[in-house]
């Protein structure tokens, strides 16, 4: 199975119909309370100041809302908003022509801004920290280095791994935003608030269910609800409680905590062929035929956030709330159940 395949990878895919459901402002937006709570203080300010907001970098594992906040910070601040990704901007002159046709105030959206190439990020520094642009004219012993002036701008970055950017790159955002994993609280609001949208009944105790199995991510959410919605039309179910979306999810085989066949594969080899770890990831990449950034960027986060496994200095242990979810118990001589 690969990544694409993958009902319950956070990554985009294309047939998450995400604009229908992306909230549109700060009040619309569930959860992240304390992101958005600064977030508002932050452009409230830069309102009244008359100023364009400090640079903002979200980061955070996908589909936690890292676009839909950029898109929201511009609707705020009452700016246009232009977007592009890291890995599209081919040469520092794109990155210029992109820069000169913003209009006053606007904010620039910069997806993926860990994949920018380094001469395209050093036309970003000047142009973050002065608002100007550094361009070379001519060739050889008669080129000469012109400064522009650039329009007010906000540049509004988000990566799913900021360990990855540079230091000076990452140092020039004012205001880092980190996302975590929703509650189950937070995703049963997004669910009701989606199912409200999609013109679906689902009861307190459905949004609850399809919540607790959204693996923290509300992308996850609305694509359950998707799903769950499609088994419902088709039963002609009028309301969806917790046992039809129980039954939904259990034949889109998401498990009791929202795990898949994937998470399932990966916890088994640990367990089964490394006797619970520790073992590298480049191990368990080669083992699984995934490339190891899926493994670090998306299974691993959360199974380490629900303490199913430990990344160590030694490799990946499972611990003993992994063991007890394969229902297996650890070996008799293994360190496990010391650490959790
Ligand atoms: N706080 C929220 N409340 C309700 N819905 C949300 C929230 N955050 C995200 N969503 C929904 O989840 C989906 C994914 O959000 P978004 O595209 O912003 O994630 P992302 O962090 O940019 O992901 P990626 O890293 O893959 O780019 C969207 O459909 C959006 O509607
Ligand atoms: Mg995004």
């Amino acid at each position: 199975m690969t990544d694409a395949d993958r009902f319950m990878t956070p990554e985009r895919k294309p047939e998450d119909i995400d604009a229908a459901l992306r909230p549109r402002s700060l009040d619309e937006f569930v959860g992240q309370k304390a992101a958005r709570e600064n977030l508002r203080v932050f452009i409230a300010a830069a309102k009244s100041r008359g100023d364009a907001l400090d640079h903002v970098l979200f980061f955070g594992p996908p589909g936690l809302g890292k676009t839909t906040l950029a898109q929201i910070v511009a609707r705020e601040m009452g700016v246009g908003f232009r977007a592009t990704s890291g890995p599209v901007i081919a040469k520092s002159g794109d990155l210029a022509a992109l820069l000169t046709n913003l209009e006053d105030g606007d904010v620039l959206f910069i997806d993926e801004i860990h994949r920018l190439a380094p001469a395209v990020e050093e036309v970003l520094y000047p142009a973050m920290e002065d608002r100007a642009l550094d361009l070379m004219i001519g060739e050889g012993p008669s080129a000469r280095s012109v400064r522009i002036d650039l329009p007010r701008f906000t540049l509004v970055g988000a990566t799913t791994r900021q360990g990855l950017l540079t230091t000076p790159l990452r140092d020039r955002f004012g205001i880092p935003v980190r996302l975590n994993f929703y509650t189950v609280d937070e995703l049963e609001r997004v669910v009701a608030r989606a199912a409200s949208l999609l013109d679906l009944h689902v009861s307190g105790d459905g949004a609850h269910e399809i919540a607790r199995r959204s693996r923290g991510t509300p992308r996850i959410a609305g694509r359950l609800l998707r799903r769950v919605r499609d088994f419902a039309n088709v039963a002609g179910t009028p309301m969806v409680d917790a046992r039809a979306a129980d039954a939904a999810l259990n034949r889109l085989e998401v498990d009791s905590l929202g795990l898949d066949a994937m998470d399932r594969r990966y916890l088994m080899m640990i367990a089964d062929i490394y006797r619970g770890g520790p073992v590298g990831v480049e191990t368990l990449a080669a083992g699984l035929s995934e490339p190891r950034d899926t493994i670090e960027e998306v299974i691993e986060p959360y199974l380490i956030q629900l303490g199913l496994i430990a990344r160590t200095a030694r490799g990946r242990c499972l611990n003993a709330g992994g063991w007890k979810h394969l229902g297996l118990n650890p070996p008799a001589d293994s360190q496990d159940g010391l650490f959790d």
